[in-house]
């Protein structure tokens, strides 16, 4: 019996329960789903949200899960990767990343609009910089303000007439179902997402037998582009804390497979910004993405601050 902890929000019992509807199929293992309730699920419930990613350490919901993974209580933790540090965890290992679903962001707006239909000083919710960055990077005039909670809060907002719009991770919404209420899918030529984004991290003790029994689950394409969106945000993160957007996505190139890795990172503001892109073999994720981190950093993304730090 594989013990797999999860949060008791939506998305978090959803991803979970995918990963166990995986682990049955494919190991043929039984699974139980355990609940671990964390600080920051208790200081929701009072009241008071936290970021699930602070700018800096590691997200308290991810922590928990870990501790319970460390503790014996759990066999298997599943995370949004996104959330997920860049640096390894002593004890962790990674052990798959399956197929990613739909990695870009999307608008909810009101009355069906898109962000060009949306009038200039409109309430665009969101509390991440990086989005923040990029939207004020379109020029449209619009008024980007902070908003907190779990998906369902969010839409909310706009159906309440609080906000214009809110923009949100597309995954999170196709795997609650509600894509529905999608009113424009951004393109990544105008707006990034983050590093690993719609893609899950499934994490196991690293010494535990089910690390070479995960692999099976694992998605060598999608494995790939994060590896190399996650070398991106690694090494900007060393030599700048501006706002990041990257997508590395598997092409047919000359040769076969290749790796084809955007990146963006902004001033706070979105008044600059260093976009480039790279390719590469997709067996050399990792230096691909660092190449294009160091040459992004020379063309001044080195100078691009941002007091906020990283945030998705
Ligand atoms: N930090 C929030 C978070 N972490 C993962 C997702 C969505 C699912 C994903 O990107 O895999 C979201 C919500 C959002 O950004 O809209």
């Amino acid at each position: 019996m594989i013990r797999i902890g999860t949060r008791r929000s939506l998305l978090a019992m959803t991803q979970s329960g995918h990963v166990a509807d995986l682990i049955r199929d494919r190991l043929g293992r039984e699974v139980e789903l355990v609940e671990i309730t964390t600080d920051g699920d208790r200081s929701q419930a009072a009241g008071t949200p936290l970021a699930d990613t602070p700018a800096s350490g590691t997200g308290v919901f991810v922590s928990a899960l870990r501790d319970a993974l460390l503790a014996g209580e759990v066999d298997v933790a599943v995370h949004s990767l996104k959330d997920l540090p860049t640096y390894p965890q002593a004890g962790i290992a990674l052990a798959a990343v399956p197929e990613r679903e739909d990695p870009r962001d999307v608008v909810v707006a009101r009355d069906g609009l898109t962000l060009g239909e949306l009038p200039a000083g409109s309430r665009v919710g969101t509390g991440s910089p990086r989005r923040a960055a990029q939207l004020a990077a379109l020029g449209l005039g619009l008024d980007v303000v902070g908003v907190r909670g779990n998906v369902d809060t969010r839409i909310g907002k706009v159906r309440s007439g609080e906000y214009d719009a809110v923009v949100l991770a597309r995954a999170g919404l196709a795997r609650i179902g509600r894509l529905d209420e999608v009113t424009e899918t951004l393109d990544p030529l105008q707006v990034l997402p983050a590093p690993g984004q719609g893609a899950l991290g499934i994490e196991c003790r690293a010494t535990d037998e089910l690390v070479d029994a995960l692999a099976a689950l694992d998605d060598p394409r999608t494995r790939a582009a994060v590896e190399a969106e996650r070398a991106v945000l690694a090494t900007l993160e060393g030599g700048c804390s501006a706002p990041i957007g990257t997508l590395a996505e598997v092409v047919e190139g000359d040769d076969g497979d290749e790796l084809w890795v955007r990146a963006v990172a902004l001033s706070p503001d979105g008044a600059v910004a260093v976009r480039m892109s790279a390719t590469g073999a997709t067996t050399e994720a990792v230096e691909v993405g660092t190449r294009l981190a160091k040459e992004m950093l020379a063309e001044g993304a080195d100078a691009l601050g941002s007091e906020a730090g990283h945030d998705v």
